[in-house]
This record gives C-alpha cells, sequence and structure tokens, in this order.
C-alpha cells in the first residue's frame, strides 16, 4: 500500500508551475473522437485519470502518442466498439464517451462511471439532453446504451448547471443536424475550454462561459492543435497549502480571473496576495481571521477546494462556516481531520470549523480533494508525522504532488509498505 509520509511545519518557499486542467484534458481527450484527424493537446497534465482516458481511445483504435506534456490522438480508425466494463468504470469523466460516440457513430454502450463517489452523482441531465437530441437510452445492467437513427438540434433547459452534461451536450451536437442551445448552462472555465478545441475542430459553437450557449451542428470535424488551460483547482490547493504553512510562494502558470473567489476569500482571512498576469503570489501572515465559504457554482468558490479550504480554516482564529450548496454531504474528509484534532462538526450542507493546532495522525484518502485536504493538514504539523493513505485518489488529481512540495521544502515522501 502506497502513502504519503509527511513532517509539516516548514513555511512553503519558492515557486510552482501549474500543469493543464484535469477537468478540461478528461473532456478534451475524448473530444477527440469526433474528429477525422489528428488532434494534438499539449499542456496535458500526467495524471492517472489522463492515462486511462489514452487506454480507452486506444481500445476503440485510435493512435495515441503521450510525450511529456503533449498527446497526439489520430481517431481516424477508431470503430464503434461497446464499453460495458473496463477502463470506463475507473474514472467518473468516463460519462464524455457517451457524447463523443453518440455524436461521431450515433450510437454508443458505456458502462456508468467510477471516479470519487463523496455522495451520489446521477447523470440525469446528461441522458436528458441526449434524448432531446433524438436518441434512445436504456440502462442494461448498469451500462448505458445510446442509439439515435439520426441526431437534431433542439432546445435544452438544464435543470441544474451541470458541467458535465453541458460538455456532453457539447459534444454530441456539435455533430447534430441543425441548432442545439442549451439554456441554464455550466459557466466554468473548462466548458470554454472544450467549446475553443471543437471550434477549432470545424465545430460552430457560440456562448460558452455564459448560461446560453448555441451549438450549430456540422457534419464532419477536423484535427487541430490545443494548449489546455491551468488547472485552477491544483493552483488553488496549492495557494491554500502555502498560506496553511504560512509561507510564501509564486504559483506560476494561472489565470487569476478564474481565483477570484479563492483570492478573495483569502484576502478577507488576512493572507496576502499579488496577482500577476500568470502567475499569483501568496504571502502567509501569522494570525489569520476566521471567515464563512459558500461552494457554488463557478464563479462562485468552487467546491472542489472546499475539502483543502476546511484545512486552511483551522489555521484561523475563532469559529468559520464552509457550506457546500453544489455537493452537500461532501465531507468525507472532516472525520480524518477531527483525527488529526480538528475542532469540525457537520451540520447539514455546511462544516462548521473551529481554529486550533492538529496533530500528527494516520490518515485516510476517501476521494482526491479529501486527499489534498490532509496532505496541507498534515503540513501544518511539525511533530511527528502525518501519514496519508489513499494516495491512487490524489493521483487522479495532482501531478508531481511530491516533487513540488519538496521543491518548495516540504519535508513529504512516498512510503509502500507490503
Ligand atoms: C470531470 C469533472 O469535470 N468533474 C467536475 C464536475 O463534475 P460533474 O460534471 O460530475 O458535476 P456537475 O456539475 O454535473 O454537478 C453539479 C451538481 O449537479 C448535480 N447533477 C449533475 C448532473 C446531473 O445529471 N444531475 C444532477 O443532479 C450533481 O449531483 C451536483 O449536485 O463538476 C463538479 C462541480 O463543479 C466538480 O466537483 C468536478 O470536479
Ligand atoms: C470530483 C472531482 O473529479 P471527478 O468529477 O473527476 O470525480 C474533482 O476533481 O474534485
Amino acid at each position: 500500500m502506497e502513502k504519503l509520509m509527511i513532517t509539516g511545519g516548514r513555511p512553503l518557499q519558492g515557486t510552482v508551475s501549474i500543469s493543464g486542467a484535469k477537468n478540461s484534458a478528461i473532456a478534451l481527450i475524448p473530444a477527440a473522437i469526433l474528429a477525422e484527424s489528428e488532434v494534438i493537446l499539449d499542456n496535458l497534465p500526467l495524471l492517472s485519470d489522463v492515462a486511462v482516458y489514452s487506454e480507452i481511445l486506444e481500445e476503440l483504435g485510435a493512435t495515441v502518442s503521450w510525450e511529456g506534456s503533449q498527446m497526439k490522438i489520430d481517431p481516424s480508425s477508431i470503430k464503434s466498439i461497446p464499453m460495458p466494463n473496463g477502463s470506463v468504470k475507473k474514472l467518473r469523466a468516463s460519462y464524455y464517451m457517451m457524447g463523443a460516440m453518440l455524436g461521431r457513430f450515433k450510437e454508443a454502450i458505456i458502462g456508468l462511471p467510477g471516479g470519487c463517489n463523496f455522495e451520489p452523482r446521477p447523470i440525469d441531465q446528461h441522458i436528458k439532453g441526449f434524448e432531446a437530441l433524438g436518441a434512445t437510452i436504456t440502462n442494461e445492467h448498469g451500462a448505458i446504451h445510446l442509439h439515435a437513427k439520426e441526431l437534431r438540434g433542439n432546445k435544452i433547459y438544464l435543470d441544474v448547471s451541470s458541467v458535465g452534461a453541458t460538455i456532453n451536450i457539447m459534444l454530441a451536437a456539435a455533430r447534430a443536424k441543425g441548432a442545439t442551445i442549451i439554456e441554464n448552462a455550466a459557466k466554468e472555465p473548462e466548458i470554454i475550454d472544450v467549446a475553443t478545441l471543437l471550434n477549432s475542430m470545424g465545430a460552430i459553437i457560440k456562448g460558452a462561459g455564459t448560461e446560453t450557449i448555441r451549438i450549430e451542428g456540422v457534419s464532419e470535424l477536423h484535427g487541430c492543435r490545443h494548449s489546455i488551460i491551468p488547472d485552477r483547482i491544483q493552483a488553488g490547493t496549492y495557494m491554500i497549502a502555502a498560506a496553511a504553512t504560512r509561507g510564501n510562494v509564486l504559483i506560476d502558470n494561472v489565470i487569476p480571473k478564474h481565483m477570484e473567489a479563492l483570492t478573495a476569500k483569502m484576502q478577507e482571512m488576512g493572507i496576502g496576495i499579488e496577482e500577476y498576469d500568470e502567475s499569483i503570489r501568496v504571502i502567509g501572515a501569522s494570525r489569520y481571521e476566521h471567515v464563512d465559504v459558500k461552494a457554488l457554482v463557478y464563479p462562485g468558490f468552487a467546491t472542489d477546494l472546499q475539502s483543502p479550504m476546511t484545512s486552511l480554516l483551522t489555521q484561523a482564529q475563532g469559529v468559520s462556516v464552509l457550506s457546500d450548496f453544489v455537493y452537500s454531504n461532501r465531507f468525507k474528509h472532516v472525520p480524518e481531520l477531527v483525527r488529526m484534532g480538528a475542532k469540525i462538526r457537520v451540520e447539514g450542507r455546511s462544516a462548521i470549523i473551529e481554529g486550533g493546532r492538529l496533530n500528527a495522525a494516520k490518515v485516510k484518502a476517501a476521494d482526491l480533494r479529501a486527499g489534498a485536504a490532509l496532505v496541507i493538514a498534515g503540513l501544518t504539523v511539525s511533530e511527528g508525522v502525518t501519514e496519508v493513505t489513499g494516495v491512487e485518489y490524489i493521483d487522479r488529481g495532482y501531478d508531481h504532488l511530491v516533487s513540488n512540495l519538496r521543491q518548495l521544502g516540504a519535508d513529504v515522501w512516498r512510503q509502500t509498505d507490503n
């Protein structure tokens, strides 16, 4: 079993460069299925989810070569092969195979997604969107069967502004007949990134990043080259880690605009923030004020930073209230932080956090961002060694985590126990 070992108490110092966004990468790779020729993706993060996605495309017959942060995908030999089990079960975003395969072949059989299950994560809005485009959908023994004689554009109002449903409908609609309008679309930066790639492939998509997206279907898409936006959740995690250790860190290769909800909260706590064109410096202080945080859809505070933020709030004076309005039960990190001495109780969709010192402990990450929260907590503890298991979750979203933290002066290492 692999674990992360952390002797904390050292303020993080130096520069960390952020890789491309996981939540873009794992939508852009399946989007390449829609093209007839080679798609080149630059600034790709080296993550386990990305590796699984390249496996999925190879299983379908695509030629994938991956060198450093560049992936080349030649989808010209892709075939419509059912994927009820196997790799698709390993990650959440395999649901994008539904939209991409439907767009290209008008049919797909895809096993229900795996990934981080911090609470039930329905895909009813994805299904509603595909049905509106003319697909017939059945769930047979845990695999979704999708079929359409032809896909026709339609107006789709999403009941919840879902990132996955918005992207999935864009993928299928890009090669449908006529115009599709998505209302109450999600506005996350990763949606703009996917629309940018699709438009470079010859799609006609307008309004990505707003609540109304219009997609004019085209009969064919071609290859292109695209550079993935920086990962705002990784960036936010390092910003929080810098502040939690009362360090001074330049976070490079970020889009500061994407970080606004976090930077505003950190400034409210008394943390120094300097913004540059493509980087942000976080300057820790000896005392932080308590704040209330509400995780919301973009441009609100990201739910994916809610767990790391919980760890930072244990370092503030007084009582903070952190509520998650996207995932009301995303609190699997809380019992583990309590094992480390944190004073936190969960009431409904809120964690009530009383600032205080943490202790080293053996803790388990139950999902990706819970893992990030535990690493940050461990970095604040100077006595003893914090051991974090569940490293496979952390590897879904943070490439070079150990080397990045070590470069910033942290005493962190990976250990494998038999
Ligand atoms: C691969 C990826 O990009 N993952 C991100 C994506 O997940 P994901 O796309 O799965 O999340 P959604 O935006 O779809 O979920 C938002 C909310 O809508 C609900 N919902 C969603 C779809 C649906 O059909 N029905 C429904 O009720 C969910 O339960 C949740 O409460 O956005 C989440 C919210 O920012 C992030 O935490 C994830 O990191
Ligand atoms: C929940 C996350 O990802 P996924 O939707 O891929 O499980 C995340 O990135 O925090």
